[in-house]
Protein backbone atom coordinates (compact mmCIF):
# COMPACT_ATOMS: atom_id res chain seq x y z
CA UNK A 1 0.00 0.00 0.00
CA UNK A 2 0.64 3.59 -0.30
CA UNK A 3 0.16 6.85 1.57
CA UNK A 4 1.82 9.27 -0.86
CA UNK A 5 -0.10 12.25 -2.01
CA UNK A 6 0.06 15.34 -4.31
CA UNK A 7 -0.33 18.73 -3.46
CA UNK A 8 0.46 21.93 -5.55
CA UNK A 9 1.14 19.12 -8.20
CA UNK A 10 3.98 18.29 -6.28
CA UNK A 11 4.42 14.96 -5.01
CA UNK A 12 4.50 13.93 -1.41
CA UNK A 13 6.02 10.16 -0.59
CA UNK A 14 3.94 10.53 2.78
CA UNK A 15 0.30 12.54 3.23
CA UNK A 16 1.56 12.89 6.78
CA UNK A 17 3.61 15.78 8.05
CA UNK A 18 3.70 18.34 10.93
CA UNK A 19 1.33 21.41 11.99
CA UNK A 20 2.97 24.89 11.79
CA UNK A 21 4.09 26.20 15.04
CA UNK A 22 5.08 22.74 16.30
CA UNK A 23 8.32 21.21 16.41
CA UNK A 24 9.30 23.79 13.16
CA UNK A 25 10.93 27.06 15.53
CA UNK A 26 14.66 26.77 14.46
CA UNK A 27 16.99 25.12 12.17
CA UNK A 28 17.70 22.14 14.93
CA UNK A 29 13.91 21.10 15.02
CA UNK A 30 13.00 21.72 11.08
CA UNK A 31 16.17 18.98 10.78
CA UNK A 32 14.40 16.66 12.85
CA UNK A 33 11.34 16.64 10.91
CA UNK A 34 13.62 16.27 7.83
CA UNK A 35 14.97 13.13 9.08
CA UNK A 36 11.60 11.99 9.92
CA UNK A 37 9.15 9.75 8.37
CA UNK A 38 6.98 12.80 8.00
CA UNK A 39 7.19 13.55 3.77
CA UNK A 40 7.60 17.46 4.18
CA UNK A 41 7.81 19.68 7.06
CA UNK A 42 6.49 23.49 7.39
CA UNK A 43 7.95 25.87 9.15
CA UNK A 44 6.54 28.39 12.20
CA UNK A 45 4.86 31.32 10.65
CA UNK A 46 7.51 33.14 9.74
CA UNK A 47 6.82 37.32 10.32
CA UNK A 48 8.80 40.45 8.81
CA UNK A 49 11.01 40.63 11.98
CA UNK A 50 11.71 38.16 14.91
CA UNK A 51 9.55 37.59 17.61
CA UNK A 52 9.63 36.36 21.32
CA UNK A 53 6.47 35.97 21.53
CA UNK A 54 4.88 35.98 25.08
CA UNK A 55 5.45 35.22 28.90
CA UNK A 56 5.86 31.44 29.86
CA UNK A 57 4.25 29.43 31.05
CA UNK A 58 2.02 30.00 27.10
CA UNK A 59 2.06 25.82 26.07
CA UNK A 60 0.25 23.47 28.30
CA UNK A 61 -0.40 19.68 27.42
CA UNK A 62 -3.49 18.08 28.65
CA UNK A 63 -4.38 14.48 28.90
CA UNK A 64 -7.20 15.06 26.04
CA UNK A 65 -5.03 17.62 23.99
CA UNK A 66 -3.13 20.82 24.57
CA UNK A 67 -3.57 24.88 24.77
CA UNK A 68 -1.30 27.27 24.37
CA UNK A 69 -0.88 31.20 23.86
CA UNK A 70 2.43 31.28 21.88
CA UNK A 71 2.21 34.86 20.47
CA UNK A 72 3.76 34.30 17.05
CA UNK A 73 7.33 33.52 18.42
CA UNK A 74 9.73 32.94 15.22
CA UNK A 75 12.94 33.71 13.81
CA UNK A 76 11.66 35.90 11.29
CA UNK A 77 10.63 34.68 7.74
CA UNK A 78 14.35 35.63 6.48
CA UNK A 79 15.57 32.98 8.62
CA UNK A 80 12.92 30.29 7.58
CA UNK A 81 13.24 30.63 3.98
CA UNK A 82 17.67 30.45 4.57
CA UNK A 83 17.09 27.53 5.84
CA UNK A 84 14.27 25.79 3.96
CA UNK A 85 16.41 26.85 0.86
CA UNK A 86 19.30 25.22 2.29
CA UNK A 87 17.68 22.28 2.84
CA UNK A 88 15.96 21.94 -0.67
CA UNK A 89 19.39 22.15 -2.06
CA UNK A 90 20.42 18.93 -0.07
CA UNK A 91 16.96 17.49 -0.68
CA UNK A 92 15.62 18.60 -4.54
CA UNK A 93 13.54 15.75 -4.82
CA UNK A 94 11.43 16.39 -1.48
CA UNK A 95 9.10 19.65 -1.18
CA UNK A 96 8.36 22.04 1.81
CA UNK A 97 6.81 24.93 2.75
CA UNK A 98 6.98 27.86 4.92
CA UNK A 99 3.97 29.38 6.59
CA UNK A 100 4.05 33.26 7.34
CA UNK A 101 1.62 35.34 8.56
CA UNK A 102 1.46 39.73 8.04
CA UNK A 103 -0.23 41.71 10.53
CA UNK A 104 -2.32 43.63 7.75
CA UNK A 105 -2.43 43.09 3.71
CA UNK A 106 1.03 45.32 3.03
CA UNK A 107 2.76 42.97 5.31
CA UNK A 108 1.53 39.89 3.90
CA UNK A 109 2.57 41.68 0.37
CA UNK A 110 5.99 42.25 1.77
CA UNK A 111 6.14 38.49 2.97
CA UNK A 112 5.20 36.53 -0.17
CA UNK A 113 7.50 39.35 -2.20
CA UNK A 114 10.24 38.31 0.18
CA UNK A 115 9.64 34.14 -0.81
CA UNK A 116 9.87 34.98 -4.10
CA UNK A 117 13.45 37.19 -3.65
CA UNK A 118 14.85 34.04 -2.30
CA UNK A 119 14.13 31.67 -5.24
CA UNK A 120 12.10 29.84 -2.61
CA UNK A 121 10.22 26.67 -5.07
CA UNK A 122 7.88 25.19 -2.11
CA UNK A 123 4.60 25.71 -1.08
CA UNK A 124 4.06 29.13 0.81
CA UNK A 125 0.68 28.64 3.67
CA UNK A 126 -0.60 32.02 4.48
CA UNK A 127 -2.13 31.82 8.19
CA UNK A 128 -4.95 33.78 8.28
CA UNK A 129 -5.54 33.14 12.12
CA UNK A 130 -3.72 36.27 12.90
CA UNK A 131 -4.73 39.04 15.00
CA UNK A 132 -6.54 41.75 13.08
CA UNK A 133 -6.66 45.79 13.30
CA UNK A 134 -7.91 45.77 17.26
CA UNK A 135 -11.75 45.60 17.95
CA UNK A 136 -12.12 43.29 15.02
CA UNK A 137 -12.01 39.60 14.50
CA UNK A 138 -9.16 37.21 13.31
CA UNK A 139 -8.99 37.53 9.79
CA UNK A 140 -10.35 34.06 9.35
CA UNK A 141 -13.66 35.76 11.36
CA UNK A 142 -13.38 38.98 9.10
CA UNK A 143 -14.41 37.67 5.51
CA UNK A 144 -14.27 40.90 3.60
CA UNK A 145 -10.63 41.15 5.04
CA UNK A 146 -10.21 37.36 3.26
CA UNK A 147 -11.28 38.75 0.09
CA UNK A 148 -9.21 41.80 0.57
CA UNK A 149 -5.69 39.77 1.14
CA UNK A 150 -6.19 36.83 -1.58
CA UNK A 151 -7.54 39.16 -3.96
CA UNK A 152 -4.15 41.71 -3.37
CA UNK A 153 -2.03 38.77 -2.64
CA UNK A 154 -2.79 37.06 -6.23
CA UNK A 155 -1.81 39.92 -8.10
CA UNK A 156 1.60 39.61 -6.80
CA UNK A 157 2.32 36.37 -5.96
CA UNK A 158 2.43 33.49 -8.12
CA UNK A 159 3.40 30.68 -7.04
CA UNK A 160 1.84 27.67 -5.20
CA UNK A 161 0.17 29.21 -2.23
CA UNK A 162 -2.39 27.84 0.61
CA UNK A 163 -4.73 29.21 3.38
CA UNK A 164 -4.32 28.23 7.06
CA UNK A 165 -7.91 28.45 8.15
CA UNK A 166 -9.49 29.03 11.85
CA UNK A 167 -12.16 26.50 12.55
CA UNK A 168 -15.91 27.54 11.51
CA UNK A 169 -18.66 26.69 13.57
CA UNK A 170 -21.69 27.85 11.29
CA UNK A 171 -22.93 25.94 7.80
CA UNK A 172 -23.62 29.86 6.50
CA UNK A 173 -19.59 30.71 7.60
CA UNK A 174 -19.05 27.33 5.23
CA UNK A 175 -20.51 28.95 2.57
CA UNK A 176 -19.49 32.28 2.68
CA UNK A 177 -15.82 31.38 3.08
CA UNK A 178 -16.37 29.18 0.05
CA UNK A 179 -17.73 31.51 -2.18
CA UNK A 180 -14.58 33.72 -1.34
CA UNK A 181 -12.16 31.04 -1.19
CA UNK A 182 -13.29 29.92 -4.71
CA UNK A 183 -12.42 32.74 -6.57
CA UNK A 184 -9.15 32.32 -6.08
CA UNK A 185 -6.27 30.32 -7.43
CA UNK A 186 -5.52 28.81 -4.03
CA UNK A 187 -3.26 25.18 -4.14
CA UNK A 188 -5.16 24.21 -0.99
CA UNK A 189 -6.93 24.85 2.37
CA UNK A 190 -5.54 23.76 5.49
CA UNK A 191 -8.50 22.92 7.86
CA UNK A 192 -8.16 23.28 11.33
CA UNK A 193 -5.97 26.08 13.24
CA UNK A 194 -6.69 25.70 16.93
CA UNK A 195 -10.06 26.38 18.20
CA UNK A 196 -9.47 29.99 19.56
CA UNK A 197 -9.88 31.72 23.59
CA UNK A 198 -10.42 28.11 24.96
CA UNK A 199 -9.89 28.08 28.90
CA UNK A 200 -8.05 25.11 31.08
CA UNK A 201 -8.32 25.10 34.81
CA UNK A 202 -5.87 23.36 37.30
CA UNK A 203 -8.78 22.90 39.92
CA UNK A 204 -5.95 22.13 43.05
CA UNK A 205 -4.71 25.43 42.64
CA UNK A 206 -7.98 27.01 41.41
CA UNK A 207 -5.96 28.64 38.51
CA UNK A 208 -5.77 29.11 34.74
CA UNK A 209 -2.19 26.88 33.45
CA UNK A 210 -0.85 29.83 30.66
CA UNK A 211 0.11 33.06 31.56
CA UNK A 212 -0.62 34.88 28.65
CA UNK A 213 -4.89 36.53 28.27
CA UNK A 214 -5.70 35.44 31.59
CA UNK A 215 -5.05 31.69 30.96
CA UNK A 216 -7.14 31.69 27.52
CA UNK A 217 -5.77 30.03 24.56
CA UNK A 218 -6.03 28.34 21.41
CA UNK A 219 -7.10 24.06 22.12
CA UNK A 220 -5.82 21.55 20.24
CA UNK A 221 -5.99 17.28 19.94
CA UNK A 222 -8.77 15.36 20.90
CA UNK A 223 -11.01 17.85 21.81
CA UNK A 224 -10.93 19.17 18.27
CA UNK A 225 -11.28 16.32 16.10
CA UNK A 226 -15.07 16.58 15.50
CA UNK A 227 -15.11 20.54 14.20
CA UNK A 228 -11.60 19.75 12.39
CA UNK A 229 -13.13 16.72 10.34
CA UNK A 230 -16.35 18.95 10.04
CA UNK A 231 -14.70 21.57 8.10
CA UNK A 232 -12.61 19.22 6.10
CA UNK A 233 -15.69 17.84 4.77
CA UNK A 234 -17.38 21.34 4.62
CA UNK A 235 -14.81 22.71 2.26
CA UNK A 236 -14.18 19.34 0.72
CA UNK A 237 -18.15 19.54 -0.61
CA UNK A 238 -17.84 23.20 -1.44
CA UNK A 239 -14.56 24.26 -3.02
CA UNK A 240 -14.13 23.54 -6.67
CA UNK A 241 -11.73 20.02 -7.22
CA UNK A 242 -8.32 22.20 -7.75
CA UNK A 243 -8.27 23.81 -4.43
CA UNK A 244 -7.13 20.57 -2.28
CA UNK A 245 -7.72 20.48 1.79
CA UNK A 246 -4.85 19.73 4.12
CA UNK A 247 -6.61 18.05 7.10
CA UNK A 248 -5.60 19.35 10.20
CA UNK A 249 -6.58 18.50 14.25
CA UNK A 250 -6.88 15.82 16.49
CA UNK A 251 -4.59 13.44 15.00
CA UNK A 252 -3.12 10.92 17.17
CA UNK A 253 -3.24 7.95 15.56
CA UNK A 254 -3.82 5.57 12.18
CA UNK A 255 -7.38 5.26 12.54
CA UNK A 256 -7.69 9.89 12.65
CA UNK A 257 -5.75 10.03 9.35
CA UNK A 258 -7.53 7.96 8.04
CA UNK A 259 -11.07 9.40 8.70
CA UNK A 260 -9.71 12.78 7.64
CA UNK A 261 -9.12 11.56 4.10
CA UNK A 262 -12.26 9.37 3.93
CA UNK A 263 -13.59 13.49 4.57
CA UNK A 264 -11.30 14.69 1.44
CA UNK A 265 -7.86 16.05 3.18
CA UNK A 266 -5.09 14.78 0.80
CA UNK A 267 -2.32 15.73 3.70
CA UNK A 268 -2.88 15.74 7.06
CA UNK A 269 -0.82 17.22 9.66
CA UNK A 270 -0.32 16.80 13.26
CA UNK A 271 0.17 19.42 15.99
CA UNK A 272 -0.30 18.45 19.76
CA UNK A 273 0.36 14.48 19.17
CA UNK A 274 3.77 15.36 18.09
CA UNK A 275 4.33 18.05 20.52
CA UNK A 276 4.05 14.92 23.26
CA UNK A 277 5.65 12.47 21.16
CA UNK A 278 8.16 14.09 19.25
CA UNK A 279 9.01 12.89 15.25
CA UNK A 280 9.18 9.79 15.89
CA UNK A 281 5.22 9.71 15.95
CA UNK A 282 5.50 9.87 11.62
CA UNK A 283 6.90 6.42 11.78
CA UNK A 284 4.27 4.69 14.00
CA UNK A 285 1.21 6.72 12.24
CA UNK A 286 2.22 5.86 9.08
CA UNK A 287 2.19 1.85 10.50
CA UNK A 288 -1.31 2.91 11.70
CA UNK A 289 -2.54 3.78 8.31
CA UNK A 290 -0.81 1.46 5.94
CA UNK A 291 -2.54 -1.28 8.27
CA UNK A 292 -5.86 0.53 8.07
CA UNK A 293 -5.36 0.63 4.18
CA UNK A 294 -4.31 -3.12 4.19
CA UNK A 295 -7.21 -4.44 6.32
CA UNK A 296 -9.56 -2.33 4.25
CA UNK A 297 -8.35 -3.44 0.90
CA UNK A 298 -7.24 -0.01 -0.33
CA UNK A 299 -3.85 0.21 -2.10
CA UNK A 300 -3.53 4.29 -1.99
CA UNK A 301 -5.28 7.02 -0.27
CA UNK A 302 -7.36 7.84 -3.81
CA UNK A 303 -8.99 5.21 -3.43
CA UNK A 304 -10.76 6.51 -0.27
CA UNK A 305 -10.29 9.98 -0.05
CA UNK A 306 -13.51 11.86 0.46
CA UNK A 307 -15.92 8.90 -0.17
CA UNK A 308 -17.49 9.39 3.66
CA UNK A 309 -20.84 8.06 3.34
CA UNK A 310 -23.88 9.68 4.67
CA UNK A 311 -26.93 7.72 6.03
CA UNK A 312 -29.54 7.64 3.26
C1 LIG B 1 -2.64 33.10 17.24
C2 LIG B 1 -1.62 33.96 16.54
C3 LIG B 1 -0.54 34.39 17.53
C4 LIG B 1 -2.32 35.21 16.05
C5 LIG B 1 -1.03 33.23 15.32
C6 LIG B 1 -0.04 32.13 15.63
C7 LIG B 1 -0.67 30.93 16.28
C8 LIG B 1 -0.39 30.57 17.58
C9 LIG B 1 0.53 31.32 18.44
O1 LIG B 1 1.71 31.58 18.03
O2 LIG B 1 0.09 31.66 19.57
N1 LIG B 1 -0.98 29.48 18.16
C10 LIG B 1 -1.89 28.70 17.45
O3 LIG B 1 -2.43 27.71 17.96
N2 LIG B 1 -2.17 29.05 16.16
C11 LIG B 1 -1.63 30.14 15.55
O4 LIG B 1 -1.94 30.40 14.37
Amino acid sequence: VSTATNIAQKKFDNCIMNASGVWCSDENELTELDRSEASSFVTKSGTLQPRKGNPQPRYFPTSLGSINSMGLPNQGLDYYLEVVNRLQQRKPHKNYFVSCTGFNVQEDISLLKKVAVSGFTGVVELNLSCPNVPGKPQTGYDFETVDNILKTVFKSYKGPLGVKLPPYFDIVHFNQMAQILNKYPLAYVNSVNSIGNGLYIDDTQEQVVIKPKNGFGGIGGDYIKPTALANVHAFYQRLNPDIQIIGTGGIKNGRDIFEHILCGASMVQVGTALMKEGPDIFARLTRELKAIMRDKGYEKIADFKGKLQYIE
